[in-house]
């Protein structure tokens, strides 16, 4: 991965060495008026990466958002989807925006598993970013337990998180 996204090795190693996993599971209840209600409000995942199961595969509810617009993400039996999460979006490789709407007549259950940083670490532009790209960090370092904190204690409103710590060159 870190080759991918043009880092070295040890800046990821040194995020996720030691991190945390978590593990949600997402109950959708049918709801008579699916057009009123959201199931989970448009967010990107604030981690690192994220495997997600759409379990009823027979219904759909997530979907993500192309050019302005909603595109459901039909789902595959027994087919995990990975999404990369803020903390590993790297310019062109963004953390998708997604939610998660409600159907009329059929319950839908997804279930999440988050790899986040060990807490007691900061987060911030990879130095072997900056360094073989020679560009200016265009976001701020914070620790991991602040931004933790920022993000649990904020409505759920797309990227908006993100760009709080976005620094405004020039
Ligand atoms: O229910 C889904 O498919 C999406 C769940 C999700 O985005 C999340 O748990 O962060
Ligand atoms: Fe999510």
């Amino acid at each position: 991965m870190a080759k991918s996204l043009g880092m070295d090795q040890h800046d990821i190693g040194i995020l996720f060495e030691q991190g945390w996993q978590t593990f949600r599971m997402n109950y959708y209840p049918p709801c008579p008026q699916p057009e009123l209600v959201m199931g989970l409000n448009s967010h990107s995942d604030a981690v690192g990466l994220t495997i997600l199961l759409q379990l009823t595969a027979d219904t759909q509810g997530l979907q993500i958002k192309q050019d302005g617009h909603w595109v459901p993400v039909v789902p595959l039996p027994n087919a995990f989807i990975i999404n990369i999460g803020d903390i590993l979006e790297v310019k062109k490789i963004m953390s998708i925006e997604h939610r998660a709407t409600v159907n009329s007549d059929k319950e839908r259950i997804s279930l999440a598993t988050f790899l986040s940083p060990k807490l007691d670490g900061d987060l911030g532009p990879a130095p072997s970013l900056l360094k073989n790209t020679l560009s200016q960090p265009e976001f701020r370092r914070i620790s991991v337990a602040d931004y933790y904190k920022g993000y649990f204690s904020r409505e759920l409103v797309g990227k908006s998180y993100v760009d709080t710590m976005r620094i405004h060159n020039g």
